[in-house]
């Protein structure tokens, strides 16, 4: 079947209810995943060690059935011995990736450093900025594996200096992928646990013999992490849910079609459920990206799922100018957003929602997916909003710190105490007053 990729027009009267149609997409709240996922999060909790184990046994079809945790532990050795297996030139491409990702989130911790200053009165007021103890992060595993989203979770962890990083990773068939174990070892990982779904995000959360319960969980997964995440959250903190992915371009019609034909394709391959949208101002040039969609996807090893997600999420939207296309840029607030014109700077000016911006034609979202140094694991579903990529900061909590100085109080004391009597909170208020010295 040839993919039918639909054509819009800003200005047909009913394009705004045909964009609200093909952006709504409810995280999967689907009645069967909520109740496997309640039903498999309770059995972790009351039993642990062995309701994982089952789990993991029945939905990875795990060879014979594993007899216990430990075969789920790996040990250092075997991280170690996966990177030294690998061929030269991915080992390298690893290295290089985590590198620049390292680099990239230093720079946001040394932006996110507490501060303290001192008033005239000698009072001290600051913010302590302090790692989590330990943290549990979701690699996914199921249809396919993701060493770079091992290198994206485990070195923000790293750099805000978490202790301890516990990674879980369903291995389907008992398989594990080399390239995930070495990423494991060149990110720092402390531990790796080849289980995944809901039964992992519970044994994370809650504990279990052999697995600590950790402080949060990140990590992008599919709609049974999802639900146990949002189920388990307060018991331990998240990152976000993040749903299928998404891109969005803007091309002023200067950027050679395949390209942009070939960028949608980049995201539309990891789902069915994935969204690839072109705005433009061209409609002769939306012409030649439908025909390079035409004649490159027959050659696309994930085609079906491209032309599914195509299909169903895709869309090519011929825009009034690239202002418009930049105000529906901010309705849609997508996950990645490719500028792919002549001046990408202007247009990019004009943006204030998406997860990750890409400016210029040479920016292409796949580089952004592996080694440019900023985060993978975006906002999505609009969501970009109001959160931001996994960063440093999601490993980090801040206290306040406060120290009263006693001139500081005589002052302070008083204010307090109004505001306390105002409440009725006569303990609030005499705290304060018992400080106050005794006027002269
Ligand atoms: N946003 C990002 O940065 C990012 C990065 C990589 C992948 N992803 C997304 O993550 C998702 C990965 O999904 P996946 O399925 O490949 O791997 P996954 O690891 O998320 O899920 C596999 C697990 O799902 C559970 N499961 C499967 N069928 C089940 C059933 N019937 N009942 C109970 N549990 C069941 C199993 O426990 C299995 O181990 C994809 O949607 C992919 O696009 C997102
Ligand atoms: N584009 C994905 C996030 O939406 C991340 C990823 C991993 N590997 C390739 N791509
Ligand atoms: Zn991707």
């Amino acid at each position: 079947m040839a993919v039918q990729i639909r054509k819009l027009d800003s200005t047909a009267p009913d394009f705004k209810q045909t964009l609200s149609a093909l952006l709504a997409f409810e995280a999967e709240t689907d009645d069967a995943i909520e109740g496997a996922v309640a039903k498999i999060l309770a059995d972790v909790k009351r039993r642990g060690d062995a309701a994982v184990l089952e789990y993991t046994n029945r939905f990875d079809r795990i060879p014979g059935g594993a007899a216990s945790m430990a075969a789920f532990d790996l040990k250092q050795e075997e991280l170690d011995e996966a990177l030294a297996a690998l061929p030269e030139a991915q080992r390298a491409a690893l290295q290089t990736a985590a590198e620049r990702i390292r680099v990239f989130h230093e720079r946001q911790k040394q932006e996110l450093n507490g501060f303290t200053y001192t008033e005239p009165d000698g009072t001290v007021l600051g913010q302590r900025v302090t790692p989590l103890d330990r943290v549990g992060i979701y690699v996914p595993g199921g249809k396919a594996a993701y060493p770079s989203s091992v290198l994206m979770n485990a070195i923000p962890a790293q750099v805000a200096g978490v202790k301890e990083i516990v990674m879980v990773v369903p291995t389907p068939d008992g398989v594990k992928n080399r390239m995930v174990l070495a990423a494991a070892a060149i990110a720092g990982v402390t531990r790796v646990i080849t289980i995944g779904g809901a039964q992992a995000v519970g044994a994370l959360a809650y504990g279990t013999e052999t697995i600590p319960a950790v402080d949060k969980i990140v990590g992008p997964g599919n709609a049974y992490v999802a639900a146990a995440k949002r189920r388990v959250f307060g018991t331990v903190g998240i990152d976000m849910i993040a749903g299928p992915s998404e891109i969005l371009v803007l091309c002023d019609g200067t950027t050679d079609p395949d390209w942009v034909a070939m960028d949608l394709f980049s995201q539309a391959e990891h789902d069915e459920l994935a969204q690839a949208i072109l705005l433009c101002p061209d409609a002769d040039y939306i012409a030649k990206v439908e025909a390079s969609i035409h004649k490159l996807l027959p050659a696309m090893p994930r085609s079906a799922t491209i032309e599914t997600s195509l299909s169903d999420r895709g869309a090519l939207i011929k825009v009034r100018d690239m202002d418009e296309a930049c105000a529906i840029a901010n309705a849609i607030a997508a996950e990645h957003l490719e500028i792919s014109a002549e001046h990408p700077q202007q247009w990019a000016d004009k943006i204030r929602h998406a997860g990750a911006m890409f400016l210029g034609r040479f920016s292409s979202e796949s580089l952004g997916d592996y080694c440019c140094g900023p985060n993978h694991v975006l906002p999505t579903s609009r969501t970009a909003r109001f959160s931001s990529p996994l960063g440093v900061y999601d490993f980090q909590k801040r206290s306040s710190v406060i120290n009263v100085s006693e001139a500081g109080a005589q002052v302070l004391g008083r204010v307090a105490a109004e505001l306390a009597y105002g409440e009725g909170l006569q303990a609030h208020a005499r705290s304060a007053e018992l400080r106050l010295k005794p006027a002269s």
